[in-house]
């Protein structure tokens, strides 16, 4: 049987970190302390999980093995600093767009055990993707904590340079929300066809659940996948066409994901 978890702090129990903290629980926890302000983070407390609304209310004895960073970038110094104290051996995991190992490292001292992440939502069903960094004083057993407690949500890379946290953030971070506006922008178009609405809604949303579930049984490329469709000189040809043509989806897919990694190196400036 596998060990349960080792105690962590969990700061921000919001999207990301309660869907981590699912993760967790699948995996079996000893005990976690989860700090956040909001009324929802509430309903996160059982037997093994202790919700507190500030540093100041963590119980004494607390001695974290890992400390997990899930609040926005937007808040992190005023909601890290108070947690310097904690971070001893512990195994520092923050998941924070744009916030650089460097910048955490001036959080928890310059000696502080830092690994860097950058998760998605799907984590939320454990079918997230995590590319991690880890930081020069990581020890070997606390990348592998951190390793465990990414890989109860999904599936993990690890990566040597840092730098490539900004385009994965643009890539796989953000990516959940191209594919959701993908859905969108199927039905307003099917819609615009003349199918009524809620028809139009269970056509976009299927196609995209069934082609994401047949991307993940098939060994072939989504490339091989996508010719399956497109009969010679048929439907879906035509509309590739459109799609296909260098100022549609290639050229915008380009730039979108240029401006997401440029704002994750802004975040990372500060
Ligand atoms: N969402 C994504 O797709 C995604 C993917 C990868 C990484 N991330 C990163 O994950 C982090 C969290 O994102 P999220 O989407 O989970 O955001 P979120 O849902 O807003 O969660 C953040 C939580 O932190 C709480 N909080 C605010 N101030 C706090 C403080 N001082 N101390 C403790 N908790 C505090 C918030 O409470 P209130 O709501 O009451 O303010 C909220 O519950 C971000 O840094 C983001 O860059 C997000
Ligand atoms: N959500 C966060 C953002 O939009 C990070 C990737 C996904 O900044």
């Amino acid at each position: 049987m596998t060990e349960a978890l080792p105690p962590l702090l969990l700061l921000g129990g919001g999207k990301m970190g309660s869907a981590m903290l699912a993760g967790w629980r699948e995996r079996g926890i000893s005990r976690v302390v989860v700090v956040d302000p909001g009324a929802q983070a509430a309903s996160l407390a059982d037997g093994h999980v202790v919700v507190v609304a500030s540093v100041d209310a963590i119980p004494a004895d607390f001695a974290p093995g890992a400390i997990i960073l899930a609040v926005k970038p937007q808040v992190a110094s005023e909601a890290v600093a108070p947690l310097r104290h904690l971070a001893g051996g512990a195994a520092i995991v923050s998941i924070m767009a744009g916030k650089t190992i460097a910048w955490l490292a001036s959080q928890f001292g310059a000696g502080a055990a830092v690994i860097r992440a950058m998760p998605n939502t799907p984590a939320a069903v454990r079918m997230g993707i995590t590319v991690a960094c880890a930081g020069p004083n990581v020890a070997p057993d606390q990348r592998d904590l951190a390793e465990t407690l990414l890989a109860a949500v999904g599936a993990v890379a690890f990566v040597e340079d840092e730098a490539l946290l900004d385009p994965v953030t643009a890539v796989s971070g953000g990516g959940p929300a191209y594919v959701f506006l993908l859905a969108e922008l199927l039905e307003a178009a099917a819609v615009e066809q003349g199918i009524p609405p809620e028809l139009a809604r269970d056509l976009a949303r299927r196609t995209v659940i069934g082609s994401g579930a047949l991307l993940a049984a098939s060994p072939e490329p989504a490339e091989a996948l996508r010719r399956a469709v497109t009969s010679p000189n048929g439907t879906t040809e035509r509309a590739l066409a459109v799609l296909m043509e260098r100022s549609a989806w290639p050229e915008a897919m380009s730039k979108a994901i240029a401006a997401a990694t440029e704002r994750s190196r802004e975040l990372a400036r500060g």
